[in-house]
């Protein structure tokens, strides 16, 4: 059994659909386990998540930190997606991040997530990276998903992944991607 480190209800929901292809068991975790996100980069506090959530647990974790990477506006939000505007809704969120790309043609944008598996019993800690390239909306579309899903389209797509839907993301976002990875490295190594 390996718990599913996180606090947010979202991530829970996609970790668990997108692994359910995997014959694993997987529990949300049974607390909540404080962790500073003070890293520069995915990888710093996804590992850092997994490290102290598996030591607490005394179990093997599934984490991810993951975030929305704006190129016009040299990678904001990127690592502090969840804390920008921090109070504010998504939506006054994305209406300010809307504002401030008002200016430029590039409205390209990335979603990045990096996932991470530790076993504190066996010491394996393994990541993985996903992304998913796409365009900033002109405007807010669409109910699916969270965060700042309403105003992002994928490359490929003319719908955001707020309109697009669970099934969409399920098989080309970020998330999916790094946790897909993993698991096919956790097979590898004999961890799954
Ligand atoms: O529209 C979105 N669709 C996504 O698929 C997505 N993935 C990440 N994000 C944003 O990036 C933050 C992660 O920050 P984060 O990795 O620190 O997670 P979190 O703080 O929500 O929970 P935890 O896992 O740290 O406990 C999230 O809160 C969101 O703002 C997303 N937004
Ligand atoms: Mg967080």
């Amino acid at each position: 059994m390996i718990y599913v480190a996180t606090t947010n209800e979202h991530k829970v929901h996609e970790i668990m659909d997108i692994l359910s292809d995997f014959n694993v068991e997987l529990l949300k975790s049974p607390k909540k386990v404080d962790v500073e996100e003070d890293g520069k980069s995915f990888f710093e506090n996804s590992v850092k998540k997994a490290y102290y959530y598996g030591m607490e647990l005394n179990n093997p974790v599934i984490c991810d930190d993951s975030g929305l990477v704006i190129n016009a506006l040299g990678g904001m939000p990127g690592v502090e997606s969840a804390r920008f505007m921090e109070g504010y809704s998504y939506e006054e969120k994305m209406k300010e991040l809307l504002r401030r790309l008002q200016n430029f043609d590039d409205k390209s944008a990335s979603f990045v997530c990096v996932a991470t598996y530790f076993n504190p019993n066996s010491g394996v800690l393994i990541s993985a990276q996903g992304i998913v390239n796409g365009t900033i909306s002109d405007n807010i579309r669409g109910k699916f998903g969270f965060g700042y899903d309403p105003f992002f389209i994928p490359e490929g797509y003319d719908k955001t992944f707020g309109e697009l839907g669970e099934s969409v993301k399920r098989q080309i976002s970020h998330r999916s991607g790094a946790f897909r990875k993993l698991f096919e490295l956790l097979k590898k190594v004999g961890e799954i």
